[in-house]
């Protein structure tokens, strides 16, 4: 039988959209029809189960999934024998600990005798050990922020991301225990194929954000700027620079970190650039 990767994404929720999209990104088409709970791509050898996020880490520790797209939170918090292979970049958010609002708070030790409801038992427990503080921890697997409301628990720990959430139900965010991102996580039992076929898709992975990091800048400008305008703009090895149909004018084409485009761009400008034209670039491999 020929080798697939079995690739585990979750089904419906915050992590959904974005786990599909990054594969199709990577090349690979899938028909993900309403309801199906799996789909073998069609050009790539792979195939996408749609899983409960929470029960992602135990298949890829079972090697029924070879690898996964989860959040680093449940990765953690699910504690399976799995490898972190890739940060992905997507669905940021901290765990942290909430309280009512108008209730004084100096620090964690005023946690000290409390009960707290949250879904992560296991990275509040640290966190709590951690910082010698004895709290009652009190599991619920969802709609944690109700809980001071109808007296369940004095606290919260849950996902914050806008902090709205909070702020609806009447509670303050008080101290951040863990920062996630999205990250793809891969059984320690790969035979030589399926980690060949990671190695592939990670490669194609890392050239989607690259891209996405960085943009195409085309611009004109009179030949005696050229130096100080590509100082600006060392591009992967370095800028084209061709001669316009216009007598002492050059064109020059560089790549720019995204992060380095708004810092450079007056600079540029004032060196003497103009007509600058940016445009994303689809993949980029270094
Ligand atoms: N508000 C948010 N902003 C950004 N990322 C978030 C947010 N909420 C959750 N996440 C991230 O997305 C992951 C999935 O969140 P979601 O709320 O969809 O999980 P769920 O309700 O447990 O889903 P499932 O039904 O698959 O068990 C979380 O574990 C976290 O890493
Ligand atoms: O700080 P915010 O931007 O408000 O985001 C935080 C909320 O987002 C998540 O829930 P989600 O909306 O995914 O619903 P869920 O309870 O179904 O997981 C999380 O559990 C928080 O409740
Ligand atoms: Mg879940």
């Amino acid at each position: 039988m020929n080798e697939v990767l079995r690739i585990a994404v979750q089904k419906s929720g915050r992590l959904s959209e974005d786990s599909l999209k990054l594969i199709k990104e990577c090349g690979i088409r899938f028909d993900s029809g309403a309801g199906k709970l799996k789909t073998a791509a069609s050009n790539f050898p792979a195939e996408i189960l749609f899983l409960r996020d929470d029960d992602i880490p135990g298949y890829v520790e079972d090697g029924v999934a070879h690898i996964g797209i989860v959040g680093e939170n449940v990765s953690v918090e699910t504690n399976r024998e799995v490898d972190t292979v890739h940060r992905l970049g997507f669905s940021k958010c901290r765990l942290s600990i909430g309280i009512p609002r108008g209730v004084p708070y100096t620090s964690i030790h005023d946690l000290d005798g409390k009960s707290i409801a949250t879904s992560y038992p296991r990275l509040l427990g640290t966190y709590l050990a951690e910082n010698g503080v004895s709290a009652q921890i009190h599991e619920i697997s969802g709609s944690v922020e109700i809980a001071p409301s109808i007296g369940l628990a004095e606290a919260v720990c849950d996902i914050v991301s806008s902090g709205s959430t909070l702020l609806s139900n009447g509670l303050q965010e008080v101290e951040v225990i863990f920062r996630s991102e999205a990250v793809m996580i891969a059984s320690r039992n790969l035979n030589g194929t399926q980690q060949n076929l990671l190695d592939q898709l990670l490669f194609r992975i890392k050239s989607v954000q690259t891209a996405k990091n960085h943009k195409y800048i085309l611009l004109n400008c009179p030949n005696e700027a050229v130096e100080a305008v590509t100082r600006f703009l060392p591009g992967m090895k370095s800028p084209t620079v061709m001669p316009l149909a216009t007598e002492g004018w050059c064109s020059i084409h560089s790549v720019i970190n995204e992060n380095d485009f708004w810092e450079n761009i007056e600079k540029i400008r004032l060196a003497g650039a103009e007509g600058i034209l940016v445009i994303p670039i689809e993949k980029m491999i270094l």
